[in-house]
């Protein structure tokens, strides 16, 4: 593990740290943010999910999280969002292969030798995060539009793992629409009844812990009617008595703009549960 970045950030540290991931077979960076209150104890962790074509940097220098999470005492752990170097598998387009590791087991050739973002972020991450004793067992996720997607598909999948969950602009539906049948198709292959262990409709009919979620969503997103399609989520929910927060901001776009003006919430609604 080697630290590559450190910023003096609201009073905490902004770092960035290269380590060995086994369960991708490659080398990850990871952006942690530690509070000023990590000097003290341990704090709980959020973690953040990217969106496509992203990597670590992304949330921490555009969506300005820090300054909350240091109101708040909480630690931010923000990963790169697939594997990386020059003998994993690749695709020219910007929805598949690096950048876009949908957050899934990748069960095809060529992607099924490195693409494990989901046993990564379930297990790998969390396990060499908690080996710092600045960082405590209280987990909570969130995550944007493929993150979003990720995070809400996780949380679901793992009860009792994480205390709270919410995300932005989230892909909700990821086995009906083109991004996610494109990247499972490849991933996953042609079967569809595999592709919905990662889809948070699907997911929401059975859960077994009824973990609310929170979800802020621009109106003028360009990749709302097609790729994101909320009301999905909320017809679920409802014939599930799922709970759900779906806040449709009017004017706001799927940008880092967006996640900006909001984060502050969703980072109180997170330390609301880590800490309660
Ligand atoms: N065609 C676009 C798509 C890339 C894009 O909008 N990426 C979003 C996430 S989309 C869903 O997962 C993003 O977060 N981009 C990074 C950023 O800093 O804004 C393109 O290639 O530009």
């Amino acid at each position: 593990m080697e630290r590559i970045e450190r910023h003096a950030c609201f009073g905490g540290w902004q770092d960035v740290y290269r380590h060995e991931s086994k369960v991708l077979g490659c080398d990850m960076t990871v952006g942690v943010y530690f509070p000023p209150q990590a000097e003290e104890g341990p704090c709980p962790v959020l973690y953040w999910l990217s969106g496509l074509t992203c990597n670590e940097q992304n949330f921490i220098t555009k969506a300005g999280a820090q300054r909350y999470a240091a109101e708040h005492g909480l630690i931010l752990v923000a990963p790169d969002t697939s594997p990386r170097g020059d003998d994993v598998a690749d695709d020219e387009a910007y929805d598949l292969g690096k950048g876009a590791g949908f957050y899934v087991n990748a069960t095809r050739e060529p992607w099924s030798r490195h693409y494990r973002m989901y046993d990564y972020i379930v297990e790998e991450l969390p396990e060499w995060v908690e080996s710092d004793p600045a960082a405590s067992d209280r987990r909570s996720i969130s995550g944007h539009s493929m993150g979003g997607h990720g995070a809400l598909a996780i949380a679901l999948k793992n009860p009792g793992r994480y205390r709270s969950v919410s995300a932005f602009s989230p892909i909700v539906a990821p086995t009906q629409v083109p991004w996610g049948e494109k990247a499972f198709s490849a991933y996953l292959g042609d079967d569809r009844e595999a592709w919905k262990q990662y889809d948070t409709v699907e997911l929401v009919k059975n859960a077994r812990e009824k973990l609310p979620l929170l979800i802020d969503q621009g109106e003028d997103d360009n990749f709302l009617a097609e790729q994101l399609r909320p009301e999905l989520l909320r017809e679920a929910c409802d014939a599930a008595k799922h709970p759900i927060e779906l806040r449709m901001r009017p004017g706001y776009d799927h940008s880092y703009y967006f996640i900006a003006s909001f984060i502050g919430e969703h980072i109180a609604h997170h330390a609301r549960a880590l800490k309660g």
